[in-house]
């Protein structure tokens, strides 16, 4: 464990009385970003719950490092007509119980506004916010915390191109600096490029490995449960997508 942020074992988990991971090993070590690829309803934010400690297995085990693990949930988790600025949303991620932000607090917020781009807006309220600076808001709450795991879901979605460039470096530096990253996504493309391993879940894992090891489309189809995918196979082999 000493050179891994997580590892989950054998981990098998129930929802609604329904089976949703079976079975799951996986571990992230500091310095690596794993990228959480697999279909609607693979279990991917189940998996990423059940890190964090919200969700009871069913069974196997799940060990994280020292610290809890920034999280950044999916943008629609978070309640945007809450009164609050960008600056107080951050701080808050940094809240005790019963005692206002100290200086460490106030640093913290401040740093991780800056590495998203939005210490310009600390003072705008976060319902007044587009998309893609509400997801650097999620990610600066995240960052406030200064965690060395870092569970990411979904952080590109529906976000435009120069943020996905910002969150892109930023993720970058963050392992640079020997973060272990953990993110879900459906962008194959900016997987591939960004994640230095990707992990095919489909309720179990069905591949894992370096993205330049993972080109046997047959563990793709068989990850995604479809018989044939021009898309996919296109996306494996860098030819053009099929019209
Ligand atoms: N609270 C719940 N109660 C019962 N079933 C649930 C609950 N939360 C999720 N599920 C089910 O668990 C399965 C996995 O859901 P999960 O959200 O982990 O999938 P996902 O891979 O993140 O999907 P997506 O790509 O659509 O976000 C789905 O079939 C979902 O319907």
């Amino acid at each position: 464990m000493a050179t891994e942020a997580m590892r989950v074992s054998g981990l098998t988990v129930s929802l609604g009385g329904r089976p949703v991971l079976d079975r799951v090993d996986l571990a992230v070590a500091p310095g690596e970003t794993v990228g959480l690829i697999g279909p609607n309803g693979a279990g991917k934010t189940t998996l990423l719950r059940a890190v964090l400690g919200l969700l009871k297995p069913e069974s196997g085990t799940v060990r994280t490092g020292a610290g809890r693990p920034g999280y950044v949930p999916q943008k629609h988790e978070f309640t945007w007509d809450f009164p609050i600025t960008v600056q107080g949303a951050v701080l808050n991620a940094r809240a005790r119980w019963l005692r206002g932000p100290n200086r460490d607090d106030r640093a913290a917020a401040a740093e991780a506004l800056d590495r998203v781009g939005l210490a310009d807006l600390a003072k705008r309220p976060v319902g007044e916010l587009s998309g893609g600076q509400r997801q650097r808001v999620l990610v600066a709450r995240a960052l406030a915390r200064r965690p060395s795991l870092l569970l990411l879901d979904e952080p590109f979605t529906g976000v435009d191109v120069p943020t996905q460039e910002l969150l892109t470096d930023l993720l970058a530096r963050l392992a640079g600096e020997g973060a272990a990253i953990l993110m879900t996504t459906h962008d194959l493309a900016q997987a591939r490029a960004t994640c230095t391993r990707l992990c095919l879940l489909n309720r179990t894992v069905v591949a894992d490995g370096p993205p330049a090891e993972l080109t046997d489309p047959g563990l793709w189809l068989r990850a995604f449960g479809v018989a044939a995918s021009g898309e996919l196979k296109a996306l494996l082999t860098g030819t053009e997508r099929p019209q």
